[in-house]
């Protein structure tokens, strides 16, 4: 992979992003790398000068490892002798040329992307399963859990963002392209629009499945009004749109959505029961037919035309739990639908799907049942915790729950308040403290935990605090640890420390329990 500096000028001045340029080499030099981080140069690289903790020595250790041109917001001494492109926005130059660099492997691949609060990882394995029975072998997968760019065990690892900086989703999608792949199937969070790290990508269809409050706070959104704004942006850069008609703010979703997009290509699902507002066409309904605590079964039925002609209708199976997993199956189905694939081959896909970390549960005899879960603010703790009321008839539920340091603040109030709705007991604990006190985090949520109907304990150790829930618990409660799915490690003072695993623990518990 190569760029000249002619083709980064070029391309900056098409998008009316270059303020000024200062070069010192001949035009066609080509750049072999691209970087925004010195650590990674080698050879004469195109390096970006971006981030809030962004050093000019950084800018001269990229220097010395060989980058011939920078691009920044404004020029640095530091890069005397090298070619400066001094552009408007730093973030969107990147992306444009990360692209450009990578040689637009988005045009090489069918993208189907999904953004919502809630439910995107879930939607995204479930897209992933049904387009690999059809193509087996050939679907790439960006999701917060894992990134798969190509068919070998070598070419899936740990993702370190939901949706990477510019730079690292060109250079997956290129690897995924040249490794054979020809759909991808992404998540795109709403960071990623402020970032612009997708910023002039088009995908073939894109998903809206729901918005909550979330994400706001020092480091995400200044406020819900930048949150929605940042989330509705899909929509606006998708050849084809699905939308989530129960969505919260479904308005301002649709409007957003029909800017840019003909009413033929915008399809609209929810569930049988849903009464829309307005007199938009819903085009699938699913209607639940069997839900349980081990299986799912539930009717898709198009409704219009337009949705009969995709060819999807049918009875589905999930292995994968809980009402709201109808709902994000549902929405992949469509989608997989819209990527030519019937429904016949894709009912299989989908039946055996199961995620790290969402759902996944073991009785512990004696001490009812433990449920591990994702659920990790207001309106995902919420949906697990009224799934579990009504499928165990009430039970006693015992949760496990710490709120993250440094980022979503809002969460704090959102699970006091979900636990005062549910919750018999709450064992506060820490997750993912960062450069916060996890007993200040635990003191904010208490502090708005209805004391009257809940029991509360804080047990910071979160072995502790899973061992309190289990050993606390009877044969017929439900204990649920949130919030940490499968996350391998907490994040503290900047470190990843390693963590075996929520599940892990549980069963270590529970063994310990079972040898008493
Ligand atoms: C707020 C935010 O989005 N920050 C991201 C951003 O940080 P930044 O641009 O400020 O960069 P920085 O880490 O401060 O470093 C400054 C620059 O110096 C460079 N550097 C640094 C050291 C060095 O020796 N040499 C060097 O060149 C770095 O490569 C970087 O370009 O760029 C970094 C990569 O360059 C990201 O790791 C970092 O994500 C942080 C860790 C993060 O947690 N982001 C979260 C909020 C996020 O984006 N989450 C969403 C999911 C949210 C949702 O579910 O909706 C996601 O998509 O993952
Ligand atoms: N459609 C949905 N509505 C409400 N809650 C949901 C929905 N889907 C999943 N959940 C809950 O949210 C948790 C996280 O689900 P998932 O990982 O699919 O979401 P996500 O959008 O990828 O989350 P994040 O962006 O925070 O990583 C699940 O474990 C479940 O408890």
């Amino acid at each position: 992979m190569a760029l000249s500096l002619h083709a980064c000028i070029l391309l900056l001045k098409e998008h009316h992003l270059l303020k000024s340029s200062a070069v010192q080499s001949d035009l066609d030099t080509d750049m072999s790398g691209i970087a925004y981080d010195s650590r990674k140069v080698s050879g004469p690289t195109l390096f970006f000068c971006k981030g809030g903790h962004f050093r000019p020595i950084y800018l001269s250790m990229a220097k010395d490892n060989g980058a011939t041109t920078y691009v920044a917001e404004k020029p640095y001494v530091e890069g005397n002798g090298m070619n400066a492109l001094i552009v408007v926005n730093i973030t969107k130059a990147m992306a444009i040329l990360a692209a450009a660099f990578y040689d637009f492997p988005q045009d090489d691949l069918f993208v189907i992307a999904f953004t919502g609060t809630k439910g995107k990882t879930t939607s995204a394995y479930f897209a992933r399963a049904i387009l690999e029975q059809a193509h087996p072998k050939h679907v790439a997968l960006f999701s917060t859990i894992d990134t798969i760019v190509g068919p070998n065990p070598d070419q899936r690892f740990k993702s370190d963002l939901t949706t990477p900086e510019s730079v690292d989703l060109f250079r997956n999608m290129r690897t995924a392209v040249d490794n054979g792949m020809t759909h991808l199937v992404m998540e795109v969070s709403s960071q990623a629009y402020l970032r612009n790290r997708v910023f002039g990508l088009t995908y073939d269809v894109g998903f809206f499945l729901n918005i909550t409050p979330d994400h706001i706070g020092p480091n995400e959104h200044p406020n819900f009004a930048n949150y929605l704004h940042n989330k509705l942006q899909l929509l606006v850069n998708s050849r084809k749109v699905v939308i989530n008609a129960e969505t919260e703010h479904f308005n301002e979703v649709y409007a957003a959505a029909m800017t840019t997009t003909y009413p033929d290509s915008i399809y609209l699902f929810a569930s049988a029961a849903f009464k829309p507002a307005g007199d938009v066409p819903i085009d699938f309904r699913f209607d639940s037919k069997t839900l349980s605590t081990t299986r799912s079964q539930f009717q898709l039925v198009p409704v219009t035309d337009k949705a009969a002609a995709l060819n999807v209708s049918g009875q589905y199976n999930l292995k994968l739990i809980g009402d709201f997993n109808e709902s994000n199956a549902t929405a992949a189905i469509i989608g997989a639908g819209l990527a030519g694939v019937d429904g016949a081959k894709a009912m299989p896909g989908i039946e055996n799907v199961t995620i790290p970390g969402r759902m996944e549960h073991l009785t512990v005899p004696g001490h009812g049942v433990v449920y591990v879960d994702y659920a990790h603010n207001y309106g995902g703790m919420k949906a697990l915790l009224h799934f579990l009321e009504v499928e165990y008839h009430d039970p006693r539920m015992h949760v496990v729950v710490g709120s993250p340091g440094d980022k979503g603040v809002s969460r704090r109030p959102g699970f006091a308040k979900v636990l005062s709705e549910y919750a018999t007991t709450a064992y506060l604990t820490t997750d993912d403290p960062g450069f916060e006190d996890p007993a200040k985090i635990a003191a904010e949520i208490d502090a708005g935990i209805d004391h009257t109907k809940v029991a509360v304990h804080t047990v910071l150790d979160r072995r502790e605090a899973i061992t309190a829930a289990i050993s606390n618990s009877g044969p017929d409660d439900v204990v649920i640890v949130a919030a940490k799915g499968a996350d391998p490690y907490q994040k503290v003072r900047g470190v990843n420390t390693p963590w075996p695993t929520d599940m892990v623990v549980v069963k270590e518990v529970a063994a310990e329990l079972a040898g008493k």
